[in-house]
């Protein structure tokens, strides 16, 4: 069992259950959450020998950022759930794995606080209808040093998340709220998922901000390309971790047909299921620049705060590296799909 499966386990030990759901649950009847890591299951590598390899180089530059490894944190909102330090501990963690972290909008840490750890960070996105506060909430993190903003696609309406609606799981526990989602007067605002937006949503974006912008939520190869049409500096695969539409494809399913599409014009990353060094090899080797991942680093904050957070990324790392040379290869860029079959 990789060590990100086995925090999984450990993790629902120590979390409250309610809140271990929210964290670790999907929508419908989670058959995309579950297919998102099964995906990765139906792979098999065909591995290449005597290619003198050499010692793995994982290192790796992404939209100006260099990185230790080819492995980025997706947004996940209220990270006080899993640790009391809360996204501070998880950007000490992620600093210390010499990696690169995108602080959700839902943070429960304020966005200033958590770049004062010095991690590179990008700035996880929902617009709001209200484009003046969309606007200051994207100042305010360009301010604190937030080097590209990921705007969440895929939620025109919030998931149904059967476990949280069993829960009746509505509210945070008091005295935790959403720091980045604070108006002029310093007022919380609720988040509005919005149904009515379209790509000019993203053209405005994209002409309100000097930052680089990545869409996240792309499945289909015509959203890829609608994307790069839109002058996005990065595509990024995912079904937000199987908690929006059920029965969506998987993200490794959909990897290809995006591949295709944005055709090397910017980077494409993918999120969903990566669990093991050996998922992401396979997402990198079928054309990613990058993997992202969620859950993973939440069960590592709950089991050990920064420590555990490093411990997760540091042992994907790891992994990742040792499968590399197992399949002949030294660096990611030297992956192909070809590694990968389907048998
Ligand atoms: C608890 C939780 C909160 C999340 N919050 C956000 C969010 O605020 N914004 C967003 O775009 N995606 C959010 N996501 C989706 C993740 O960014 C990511 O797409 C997903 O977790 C990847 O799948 P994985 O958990 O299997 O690695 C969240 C996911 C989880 C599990
Ligand atoms: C605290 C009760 C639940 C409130 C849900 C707010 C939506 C948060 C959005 C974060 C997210 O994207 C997710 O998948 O979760």
């Amino acid at each position: 069992m990789s060590r990100a499966r086995e925090a999984e386990r450990r993790a629902r030990d120590v979390l409250d259950p309610v809140h271990f759901d929210f964290l670790a649950g999907g929508a419908g009847a989670e058959r995309t959450l579950a297919d998102n890591e099964a995906a990765f299951a139906r792979r098999r590598l065909l591995p290449r020998v005597l290619r003198g390899a050499g010692a793995p180089d994982l290192s790796t530059t992404l939209l100006g950022a260099e990185l230790a490894a080819p492995v980025v944190v997706a947004p996940t909102a209220f990270h006080r759930l899993a640790h009391p330090d809360g996204e501070v501990a998880t950007a000490v963690g992620v600093a210390a794995a010499g990696g690169l972290m995108t602080l959700s909008m839902m943070a429960t840490v304020a966005v200033e606080h958590v770049a004062d750890v010095g991690v590179p960070l990008w700035f996880g996105l929902y617009l709001q209808p209200d484009r003046g506060f969309t606007a200051a909430v994207v100042a305010r993190a360009q301010d604190a040093g937030c080097r590209a903003l990921v705007v969440t696609a895929d939620s025109p309406v919030r998931g149904r998340h059967t476990r949280d609606l069993a829960h009746g799981f509505r509210a945070l526990p008091e005295g935790m709220v959403c720091e980045n989602m604070r108006d002029a007067d310093w007022r919380v605002r609720d988040l509005v998922v919005d149904a009515d937006l379209t790509w000019d949503d993203v053209a405005w974006l994209r002409a309100t901000t000097s930052l680089p912008v990545l869409v996240k939520g792309v499945l289909h190869p015509a959203d890829a390309r609608l994307a790069v049409g839109h002058g996005v500096d990065g595509v990024i695969v995912s079904n937000h971790g199987g908690r929006q539409l059920d029965g969506a494809v998987s993200t490794l399913d959909a990897l290809p047909g995006v591949v295709d599409a944005v055709a090397g014009r910017v980077p494409v990353l993918l999120d969903g299921g990566v669990r093991s060094g050996t998922d992401a090899l396979v997402a990198l080797a079928l054309g990613a620049d990058a993997v992202m991942v969620g859950r993973p680093v939440l069960w590592g904050l709950a089991l050990g705060g920064a420590a555990g957070v490093r411990a997760v990324l540091g042992d994907l790392a790891d992994e990742l590296a040792h499968a590399l040379t197992l399949v002949g290869a030294r660096r990611p860029g030297d992956l192909t799909p070809d590694l990968v079959v389907t048998p």
